[in-house]
């Protein structure tokens, strides 16, 4: 047995969005999102779930907040649902939902919690992708506006903030892969879509300087870790492009200025170009505070012409997955965090990291002992991460709760907390109190 002893000032929390977690989707003046069609498009989500109710925080925040502090973490990462501030995308602003979410960050503020915001966690105003989405400039101007009336609104109560949640799941796995919202196949558009969602983040750091909001402001990218079937350079160069694209494609115009030059050749190839305007890079590129890195699996990659636009795919090499699939592999974690070290020693929080298990209640208790191993071995390797010197400043274990997991409906359960769907009791697991005990602690101990 080990015992890993954690930084004081290490931040503990887990991580939820407006989206998977609120419902009250035609309540409090709410508009349309682009996830409230894709869930009403026959086959895009499974057994056709939506978010309508999911576990209606909207109502329910107290008792989530209540759980928090059973929990016992001293940060929340929560997203804002643009299509309640300003229901139709950039027209009128909607009172109402700004004094929701000055209710729920005055109740995280009462109970000694930090708020950790994300402007966007996926949930579009539909106004906006009928008129071509991040694609179209119109779209960067409104969600600047919004965001602009987030800072003026909470500067002075929330000092976390995060512009995109998953750039790469909004840009590739949304409009080129098709699985998320809004469900488009198509390579020039992906990439307008990521161009945009750059340019829209720059201009928010931007403004975010210049109103004087306070705290600190960075984006959330997710992983792709990747090692190479065998030693044969066009399986390396196939890891390489799928690890750049989750994260170079996003990095490089933000702490260089520019994206990577091979990802730029290999879209030329297919027939894509990035829609640079003149200014764009130097807005892209402002400097940020920090970075949230959103950890889940890691894969090995081989090199197939068939596979996809970066013809790489994963083999499956046997190892233990979640439920939804995934490969448990801690390592990838720390492989990753030195890669990141190339943008220089960032304040990195990890801002999601959890496991699919879909245990359920028995005799009133989830025995998700599955979970406990998956959060003890990336626990472990956050140790070492931060005693190699890396400035990992904080976790957020996903979820809080189970919630809408996208595509796969309300049948993956990545929560700490048990959600019953139909009568939308809360039940912690026994993951819940492992990870009770580990903050309160502030140690992870491991069984290794
Ligand atoms: C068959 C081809 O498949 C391509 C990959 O398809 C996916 C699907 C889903 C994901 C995915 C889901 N999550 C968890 C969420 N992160 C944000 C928060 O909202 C969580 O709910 N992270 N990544 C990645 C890749």
């Amino acid at each position: 047995m080990t015992i890993f002893q954690f930084p004081q000032d290490f931040r503990w929390g887990t991580a939820t969005a407006s989206y998977q977690i609120e419902g009250a989707a035609q309540e409090g003046g709410r508009g349309v999102s682009i996830w409230d069609t894709f869930a009403r498009t026959p086959g895009k989500v499974f057994n056709g779930d939506n978010g309508d109710v999911a576990c209606d925080s909207y109502h329910r925040y107290e008792e989530d907040i209540e759980l928090m502090k059973k929990l016992g973490i001293n940060t929340y990462r929560f997203s804002i649902a643009w299509p309640r501030i300003i229901p139709d995308g950039d027209g009128e602003i909607n009172r109402e939902g700004l004094d929701f979410y000055h209710r729920f960050v005055d109740k995280l503020l009462e109970a000694g919690i930090e708020p950790f915001c994300t402007l966007y966690h996926w949930d579009l105003p539909q106004t906006l992708e009928d008129i071509g989405g991040w694609g179209n400039r119109r779209t960067v101007d409104a969600f600047v506006k919004y965001a602009e009336v987030i800072f003026k609104e909470f500067s002075g109560k929330i000092n976390f903030w995060l512009t995109f949640n998953e750039p790469w799941c909004i840009a590739f796995l949304s409009n080129l892969l098709g699985i998320h919202a809004p469900g488009n196949k198509d390579l020039q558009t992906s990439i307008n879509v990521a161009h945009g969602l750059l340019v829209a983040h720059g201009k928010a750091v931007q403004s975010f300087r210049r109103l004087g909001t306070t705290g600190q402001i960075g984006i959330a990218p997710n992983v792709c870790w990747a090692e190479p079937y065998s030693k044969s350079p066009e399986d390396q160069a196939a890891c390489d492009r799928s690890i750049a694209l989750n994260t170079d494609w996003f990095l490089d115009p933000i702490y260089k200025g520019a994206y990577p030059q091979f990802m730029v050749d290999w879209f030329a190839e297919a027939g894509a170009t990035v829609p640079i305007q003149e200014g764009d890079m130097e807005i892209i590129s402002q400097p940020i505070d920090l970075l949230g890195i959103n950890y889940y699996t890691m894969g090995i990659n081989r090199f197939n012409p068939e596979a996809g636009v970066l013809q790489s795919e994963e083999v499956d090499m046997g190892l233990t997955k979640t439920d939804i699939g995934w490969p448990v592999e801690s390592r990838g974690l720390y492989e990753f965090m030195h890669y990141l070290q190339k943008y220089g020693n960032v304040d990195v929080y990890i801002t999601e990291n959890g496991a699919c298990i879909n245990d359920d209640l028995e005799n009133g208790k989830i025995n998700d002992d599955r979970r406990i191993a998956y959060y003890e071995q990336h626990l472990a390797q956050i140790h070492r991460i931060i005693n190699d010197g890396i400035n990992l400043k904080g976790y957020m274990a996903w979820s809080l709760m189970d919630n809408f997991e996208w595509a796969e409906g309300y049948r993956m359960r990545f929560g700490l907390v048990h959600v019953d769907y139909r009568s939308l009791v809360r039940t912690p697991k026994e993951s819940f109190y492992w990870y009770q005990n580990v903050i309160k602690n502030n140690w992870v101990e491991t069984r290794i």
